[in-house]
């Protein structure tokens, strides 16, 4: 693992998982890990080429071919397939509609957390934010700070809306809602495992739940 300290960071979808991880990389001078932008962008990959994201043969043809990169710099976050900056394009309700079809391959799984391991592995700054659904668990189970961040279904649907455009809060509700239910057949990120801290975001703002995940940080930091 990086010399640096590492922060493990699992939730539901829009539980805030990238935007206060981001958030605590920033105050923290830490490099920033997202990794649903690799599942997303391998599904988008597999829509751009015309690969059936339920065939999983299909799927795992495509992981060599598979050319992502990711900076982990959290004031410039750039995701790239080969030449083509998808950034924008892996955040489109039509990749969060079929990422959980390529994300349940275990082929995948286990191609992308080598992947993960080896961008915080190689991580320069003095620690590394590291954000997904099997962080604490699978990529980095002996990570120095491990944080279940979780908020109420309601709470999360709301926030979602308000980023949503384009199509109603009830649609954005239930695709976040089949997202997780299609998800944590895979994995548990509902409850916390063994030592990891739950910070419940449902009752606090933004920058409350920044402040919590910075000061469980630095306690860390500081031993
Ligand atoms: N404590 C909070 N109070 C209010 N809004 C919040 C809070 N935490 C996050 N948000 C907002 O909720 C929205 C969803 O957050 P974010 O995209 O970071 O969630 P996520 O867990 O990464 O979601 P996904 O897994 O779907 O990518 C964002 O608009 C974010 O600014
Ligand atoms: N560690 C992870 C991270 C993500 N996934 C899958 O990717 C999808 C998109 O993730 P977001 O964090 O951008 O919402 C997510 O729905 C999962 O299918 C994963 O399996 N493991």
């Amino acid at each position: 693992m990086s010399g640096g300290v590492v922060v493990a960071i699992d939730g539901p979808a829009g539980s805030g998982k990238s935007s206060v991880s981001r958030a605590t990389a920033r105050r923290l001078g830490f490099g920033y890990q997202d990794t649903g932008a690799a599942y997303r962008a391998l599904a988008w990959s597999a829509l751009d080429r015309g690969i059936d994201t339920t065939d999983a043969a299909a799927v795992i043809a495509s992981l060599p071919g598979f050319d992502y990169r990711i900076s982990t710099d959290p004031d410039h976050t750039v995701v790239q397939v080969g030449d083509t900056d998808v950034t924008e394009a892996i955040r489109e309700p039509r990749v969060s509609a079929v990422v959980s079809q390529v994300a349940r391959i275990p082929e995948v799984r286990a191609y992308l957390v080598e992947l993960f391991r080896s961008v915080i592995r190689e991580s320069l700054r003095p620690g590394i934010v590291t954000e997904g659904r099997d962080i604490t668990t699978v990529v980095a189970p002996d990570a120095d700070v491990r944080i279940l961040l979780t908020a109420s279904e309601e709470a999360r649907m709301a926030r979602r809306s308000l980023e949503v455009t384009g199509q109603s809060a009830e649609v954005t509700a239930q695709q976040l809602s089949s997202r997780d239910v299609q998800d944590s057949r895979v994995v548990d990120f509902m409850n916390a495992a063994d030592g990891v801290t739950t910070v419940d975001s449902t009752h606090l703002d933004f920058d409350q739940t920044v402040t919590a995940v910075v000061d469980l940080v630095t306690s860390v930091w500081a031993e």
